[in-house]
């Protein structure tokens, strides 16, 4: 089966005041249609620069990203735009990413004004729908994204990036701003949405204990390169990297009385 995205040997460096920086050190990476990869690394090893570069805010060095099998590094903006809608993005900090002087119904609109689809009706219908779909009341779009928990601006954020209806999502970091009860109910809302519209997800966190029971696949990301990847049980069962086994030696043992039976999830998957 061809990958829907797949990055090849992606490399990124910058230059700075304190010397070179080589972010992404010969990155490869697969996701399939409906999978779920999680990218886990602890902070500075390279993430949000790799996902930067997938979606082509963050010109790679060198290397490629394919996607459907077209290569988008080195792209022309124009060219770039029109596979645009193909990715999309929910970012760490719901404070941060969305503009805080527009109403949250000018806000989810905005891709489809600016990629032009429907009409005006269609696109005020689509955004009601998003609404819904997320867990929003739909008439709360006049309200302005500071008046909403981060919970619910998290929630906007994800309307937002379904509204072009993409293949891919690179959720990076999306539950770290939030409070842990709030992190499961935005995890789980995320994980029906894949499984209601079937998207691919590549999610980006440091924590390991998050996409325990979420991810198909982890690849885990240290200085820049993936040292190890597999599937989500094999990985977690029997680490094979010194990271790795660090990371899953530092998650707490659950409290058999707080997990309802082994395997199971407070994810519910
Ligand atoms: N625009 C930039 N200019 C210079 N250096 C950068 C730039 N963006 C990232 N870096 C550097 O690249 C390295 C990787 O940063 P990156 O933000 O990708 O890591 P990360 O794993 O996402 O970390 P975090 O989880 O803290 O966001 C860091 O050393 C960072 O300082």
């Amino acid at each position: 089966m061809t990958p829907l995205l797949s990055v090849r040997d992606l490399h990124c460096s910058f230059e700075t005041t304190r010397g070179h920086v080589h972010a992404v050190q010969g990155v490869s990476l697969d996701l399939n249609v409906g999978e779920t990869l999680a990218l886990v690394g602890e902070s500075g090893c390279g993430k949000t620069t790799l996902a930067r570069c997938i979606l082509g805010l963050q010109r790679a060095t060198s290397g490629e990203v394919l996607l459907d099998g077209e290569n988008l590094v080195g792209l022309s903006r124009r060219e770039a735009r029109r596979h645009r809608p193909r990715m999309q993005c929910v970012f760490q900090d719901p404070f941060a990413s969305l503009n805080s002087r527009k109403r949250v119904e000018d806000l989810i609109r905005e891709p489809l004004d600016v990629h032009r689809i429907g009409t005006a009706a269609e696109r005020r219908r689509q955004v009601q729908e998003l609404m819904e779909r997320v867990g929003l009341r739909p008439d709360w779009g006049k309200r302005f994204p500071h008046e909403f928990s981060g919970g619910q601006r998290q929630r906007i954020s994800i309307a937002r990036a379904l509204a072009l209806r993409p293949a891919v999502l690179i959720c990076d970091e999306p539950v770290s701003a939030l409070d842990v009860s709030v992190q499961a109910q935005i995890v789980n809302l995320l994980w029906e949405l894949q499984r209601d519209l079937g998207m691919s997800y590549l999610f980006i966190t440091h924590d390991l204990m998050l996409v325990e029971n979420f991810a198909d696949r982890v690849a885990m990301m240290y200085k820049g390169r993936i040292v190890e990847e597999g599937r989500a049980v094999d990985v977690w069962r029997s680490p094979r990297h010194e990271f790795t086994k660090t990371l899953i030696d530092a998650i707490p043992i659950p409290d058999p009385d707080v997990r309802m039976g082994s395997g199971s999830s407070v994810f519910g998957r």
